[in-house]
């Protein structure tokens, strides 16, 4: 039924205008899936290594195409991502590269999927899975390693959690970006977009986090419901060994002092999420932290756990964070990532589902969400490469995938 027949694999367009690896899968009884691999720029020291798109292709083809066409069946992932590891013969996927690596994986799903005639998710997640759906937290403000002069912090996200359902929880982020965009030009600030689709304006971080917080107070009056919002603070890129700190533009800050900061605009905004709020070594400052505001916000390891669960095991057992933020091309394959939000869920810590600042269309991470109850998923608010995974949110929850 499921047995690859073919996998073809070709060089396609991401956001940002950089080659990236798309997989197309296909299987004896005519089923067919496509991948395209995501790209990240604030990386984790601990990622899965991408190559050059024609590199992994090219590696791709010669050692993991041999080992799937034939021999494995679309509908076993495990099998599939068993050998794409076997096919790189490294831990971090440097062999044939994660980017060709999670592009197979993703098709190879879909196209398991498509012979059972079945949505993604319930392929993903199962006839008992499906019925929850994740809060989009949406990136409105950014700077960091995403834009030039702009916050220091690298996202500032929408957090529609009153929201009565994921259209109008969609709808609510694209009117707090909206709203943004009109503060800033009351205030004479142009802006123009980070690699995400947030404003970048060239403000402090205090005046960004002071209008995040009066635009979804105004689009929470409008839509009716509770919107909060978080922070991708991204940590690894503030923290440097030299300095011994974080390096804001206004100084730097001791561990100590980052920790008491975050904790500080955690009470002061009520905060929902805070992900990467100290360096991706730190475990010890991520447990001090989660002990004093873990019980009000969720404190998520992006580069500190990179969707490994050795990584999430020490944090685990360190008490640091008290979720993980899961992205399929951090790791190389979706096994990997199931495997690391199975592991979460079954430590008590929460999944956030993400995409990458370099996106294609590919709407996995949506069907993924959803197969797996993550609470939220980070995809943005506007541009297409968003819009591709938000949408097919509304689609899921309108049983019309
Ligand atoms: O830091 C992050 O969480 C991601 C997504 O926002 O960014 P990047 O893909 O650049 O790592
Ligand atoms: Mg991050």
């Amino acid at each position: 039924m499921t047995l690859i027949t073919d996998i073809r694999l070709r060089r396609v367009l991401d956001s940002r205008g950089n080659a990236t690896v798309e997989a197309d899968v296909l299987t004896e009884s005519g089923g067919f899936g496509r991948g395209k691999a995501p790209s990240g720029a604030s990386t984790g020291e601990y990622e899965a290594i991408e190559l050059p798109a024609n590199e992994a292709i090219a590696k791709a083809r010669e050692e993991a195409l041999p080992r799937l066409i034939g021999e494995v069946h679309a509908g076993n992932q495990r099998d599939v991502d068993a050998a794409l590891h076997a096919a790189d013969g490294t831990d971090d996927f440097s062999g044939i590269g994660a980017n060709s690596a999670v592009a197979i994986s993703m098709a190879a799903a879909k196209a398991g999927a498509d012979v059972l005639g079945a949505p993604l998710y319930q392929h993903l997640g199962g006839t008992f899975r499906g019925n929850e759906y994740p809060t989009p937290l949406g990136n409105i403000i950014g700077g960091g390693e995403h834009a030039a002069d702009a916050t220091n912090i690298q996202e500032f996200l929408a957090a529609p959690v009153g929201a009565p359902s994921v259209e109008e929880a969609v709808f609510a982020n694209a009117a707090v970006h909206q709203e943004v965009y009109d503060i800033l030009a009351d205030r004479d600030l142009p802006a123009g977009k980070g690699d995400e689709g947030a404003w970048a304006p060239s403000v402090s971080d205090d005046e960004a986090f002071e209008i995040m917080d009066e635009a979804v107070e105004t689009v929470a009056d409008d839509f009716g419901f509770a919107i909060s919002f978080g922070l991708d603070v991204a940590g690894a890129e503030l923290y440097d060994d030299e300095a011994d700190g974080y390096v804001y533009d206004d100084g730097v800050k001791s561990t100590e002092e980052q920790i008491e900061y975050i904790a500080g605009k955690v009470e002061e905004y009520d905060l929902v999420y805070v992900e990467d709020p100290l360096d991706e070594n730190d475990y010890e400052a991520f447990a001090d932290l989660t002990a004093q505001v873990g019980d009000q916000t969720l404190v998520c390891g992006d580069d500190l756990f990179v969707t490994n669960v050795e990584r999430l095991q020490a944090g685990i057992n360190a008490d640091a964070g008290n979720s993980i933020l899961i992205k399929p091309n951090q790791i190389g394959t979706l096994t990997d990532a199931v495997d690391a939000i199975e592991l979460a869920t079954a430590s008590g810590y929460e999944s956030v589902v993400s995409h990458r600042s370099g996106e294609t269309e590919d709407t996995t991470i949506a069907h993924l969400a959803v197969a797996t109850d993550a609470p939220f998923i980070k995809t943005g608010a506007v541009g297409g490469e968003r819009t591709a995974k938000l949408n097919e949110l509304i689609r899921i929850e309108d049983n019309a995938v």
